[in-house]
């Protein structure tokens, strides 16, 4: 059973026209890249290099587990987060783990060094009102260009694996301030010089070492993804396309790839996309997919998946094993060690995924895979998601309960916003909202005044702001005793749920608003 604690949901997004092609023409260029032989490959700009269809080479069909392993040779993926990355001394420890394990072939998937992402999204921010003239000075570019060379410099290799990315990141963020708006296919954009930069370092230092490895932008690898700016799905056509490169590539010459997390194609832009934050952890999961392989690895900079956020309770201790379903709860009720959706690929494919801490190699991590015995299970994990924002719709009776609901749902497809939990009586509907749908300050006003607006033809509606959700992630069949222990502590401490709701996969309980009135209990299995 999982159980959650929703306050509040507060994200924006800039539905801003994507006026880029203009900036994607003047900043299209060709970059070095490290290959194994020196050889360079073409950058994109805005816009890739494009296929009919979006399908991009998916003739392959995906591989069934084990088979990748005798074709081509790989047996694990390994993904390296940004804190695994974050400097030329991690770097070589996690050559060192890699070369730690002579006996799998894998396929590393890394996020950009430490905090880069970060550092490029706030420089992107900082660019749209500093003025052309200033971009040059933002504090974050030189930040981001310290860190890679001071990299590429203890590392002993060449500065221009990276100095071709660090010259055209700094032409953009002229190009952002020239234009003074920053769309969020720009951001896309600019976010992923953090992969391509680090996943070029570390293919070149394993070549260094004498390990042959080849580097592979995910957008040019073959992922297909929908034209969601920031937080774009995976296609199916990504799945052959991927595995039939990988294992094509191995076929002519065996190297290790180092593919960009978090990347992909925009299928009908071509312009590169991201998978949403985290989203390294699903490019993992993809290709551990798309070549059927023994076992996903993610490592991180903690022993596995935790009781709890160790920011939030230091003595939080690893869970050892989870289902697809448990994870993906835990991820999607705002655990931050998981991407939401990264368990998907790995629970079509059968591929158990192990959470890993790099600065502990020998930990045994978290263990997610389809079942799991929950004999002896109570509560496996509590997560807190802050910041949500809640909705009370009391029918005023002019639609049936039928029309009331169907109503309901439809002004947030209509308004293209997510609901994240719900519960209903026969005339009222209480919901949280998503919050990663939502990206700018303004618009998010702007969107839920839209829907209260809409809401109120039909009903009255109360709007709360700053709420929480605590998700209790744990066995249903244990939910009396687990409700029983969440509500003394929650009476002792003051706080008043005003909205208790248990997933349909049975692993979760559900928000509160602030801290003194819970708005919502979610229960899931
Ligand atoms: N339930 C949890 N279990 C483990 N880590 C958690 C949990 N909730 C939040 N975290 C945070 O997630 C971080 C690990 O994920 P992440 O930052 O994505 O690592 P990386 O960037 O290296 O992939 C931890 O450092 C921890 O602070
Ligand atoms: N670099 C991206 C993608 C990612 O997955 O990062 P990490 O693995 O460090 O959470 C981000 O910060 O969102």
């Amino acid at each position: 059973m999982v159980a959650a604690l929703r306050l509040a949901a507060v994200a924006w997004d800039s539905p801003t026209a994507v006026s880029a092609s203009r900036l994607g023409r003047e900043r299209a260029s060709l970059c070095a890249a490290a290959r194994p032989g020196g050889q360079c490959c073409a950058r994109r700009g805005l816009v890739l290099r494009c296929q009919s269809g979006g399908g991009a080479a998916a003739t392959a069909a995906t591989l069934k587990k084990g088979e990748a392993a005798d074709a081509a040779g790989f047996t694990v993926v390994m993904k390296f987060g940004g804190s695994s990355v974050s400097s030329a001394a991690r770097m070589r420890e996690m050559a060192d783990l890699i070369l730690s394990f002579p006996e799998e072939r894998p396929v590393v998937v890394l996020s950009a060094m430490g905090k880069t992402t970060n550092n490029l999204l706030q420089a992107g921010e900082k660019a749209v009102s500093c003025g052309a003239p200033k971009a040059s000075e933002i504090n974050e570019l030189a930040v981001i260009k310290e860190l890679h060379l001071r990299t590429i410099d203890e590392l002993g290799l060449d500065s221009s694996i990276v100095s071709g990315f660090l010259d055209e990141l700094e032409q953009l963020l002229k190009g952002v301030a020239m234009m003074k708006e920053l769309t969020l296919r720009t951001r896309d954009y600019l976010v992923s010089f953090g992969e391509c930069m680090s996943t070029r370092i570390f293919a070149a230092y394993l070549n260094k070492l004498g390990k042959k490895a080849r580097q592979y932008d995910a957008f040019d690898l073959g992922f297909i993804t929908t034209d969601d700016f920031t937080n774009a799905d995976i296609l199916e056509a990504t799945y052959p396309a991927v595995a039939k490169r990988l294992h094509g590539d191995w076929i002519d010459d065996p190297a290790i790839p180092v593919v960009t997390g978090f990347l992909g194609k925009g299928w009908k832009s071509c312009a590169v996309t991201t998978l949403g934050r985290g989203g390294s952890d699903l490019t993992a999961t993809t290709i551990g997919k798309a070549l059927g392989l023994r076992e996903i690895q993610v490592w991180k900079d903690v022993d596995g998946v935790l009781t709890c956020d160790p920011n939030i309770y230091a003595n939080a201790v690893p869970v050892p094993y989870l289902t697809f379903d448990e994870a993906a709860e835990l991820a999607y009720f705002g655990a931050q060690v998981l991407h939401p959706q990264s368990m998907r690929p790995a629970r079509e494919g059968g591929i158990p995924v192990r959470v890993k801490n790099s600065y502990n190699r020998h930990a045994p991590g978290t263990v997610i895979t389809k079942t799991r015995d929950m004999r002896k299970s109570i509560l496996t994990s509590i997560v807190l998601k802050s910041n949500i924002t809640m909705l009370d719709i009391v029918s005023t009776r002019m639609l049936g309960q039928y029309g009331f609901l169907a109503k309901v749902f439809s002004i947030f497809e209509d308004l293209g916003i997510s609901v994240d939990s719900v519960a209903t009586s026969e005339v009222s509907i209480s919901l949280t909202l998503d919050p990663s749908k939502l990206w700018s300050r303004e618009l998010i006003q702007q969107e839920l005044d839209n829907v209260v607006e809409e809401l109120e033809k039909i009903a009255v509606v109360h709007l709360l702001q700053h709420r929480s959700i605590i998700s209790l992630i744990g066995n249903v069949q244990r939910s009396s005793l687990i409700l029983e222990k969440a509500f003394n502590v929650l009476r002792r401490n003051g706080v008043n749920v005003q909205m208790i709701s248990q997933g349909a996969s049975k692993v979760i309980i559900p928000p509160l608003p602030k801290w003194n009135e819970l708005c919502f209990l979610h229960m899931a299995k």
